[in-house]
């Protein structure tokens, strides 16, 4: 999508099974917003860490996040306007992000973690062990006063998240050619 130049910039956050790629797919599909998803930034060697049941650490993280910030600074250059699925769990995370566009808006995806790891044990087909779910919970720093993070509450449908989101950050409704 483009727009002004610089566009607007949401990541999805949260930890794993939070459900961050079905809300963030989401808005993109409403918003046209183009989505990516920061999982497939992960080297081999994070993704085989976590495949084996062991968390990264910021050194893992590091090079991962300015990779993504590199990537939402390549397209906002291009007045093109993106939406990320991305666990950003700490503030310093957040500002590694933030490089790429500073009015980035972030969408936090909480809950109870009984009902992540239900949900983590029941996804298919994905490196992530729910046992990490702890190590995720543990590392993860809520939003400061400072930072625009909107928080909404797992428990709600995906279809009840998307629609708030968007309304809530005020982002644009895409219409299909067809129907303008
Ligand atoms: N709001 C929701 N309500 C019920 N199930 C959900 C919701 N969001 C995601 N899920 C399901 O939970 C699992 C994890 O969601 P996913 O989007 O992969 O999370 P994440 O990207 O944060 O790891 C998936 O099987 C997904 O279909
Ligand atoms: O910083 C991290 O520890 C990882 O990014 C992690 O948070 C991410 O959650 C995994 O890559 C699993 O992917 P899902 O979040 O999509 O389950």
């Amino acid at each position: 999508m483009t727009g002004e130049p610089g566009g607007r910039h949401v990541v999805v956050m949260g930890v794993s099974g939070s459900g961050k790629s079905t809300v963030a797919r989401g808005i993109s599909a409403v918003t046209g917003l183009t989505f990516v998803e920061a999982d497939e930034f992960h080297s081999p060697e994070n993704v085989a860490l976590m495949r084996s049941g062991v968390p990264l650490d910021d050194s893992n993280r590091r090079p991962w996040l300015a990779d993504i910030a590199g990537w939402i600074g390549a397209r906002a250059a291009e007045g093109q306007s993106t939406v990320l699925a991305c666990s950003a769990l700490r503030r310093s995370y957040r500002d590694v992000l933030r490089q790429g566009a500073p009015q980035l808006d972030f969408v936090h995806l909480h809950g109870p973690a009984e009902v992540i790891r239900e949900r983590m044990a029941r996804r298919e087909g994905h490196y992530m062990p729910a046992s990490l779910l702890d190590s995720q919970l543990a590392t993860l720093e809520p939003a400061e006063p400072d930072e625009s993070v909107l928080v909404l509450d797992v428990s709600l449908p995906p279809r009840a998240l998307v629609a708030i989101a968007v309304r809530r950050l005020g982002l644009p409704v895409w219409t299909p050619v067809g129907e303008r």
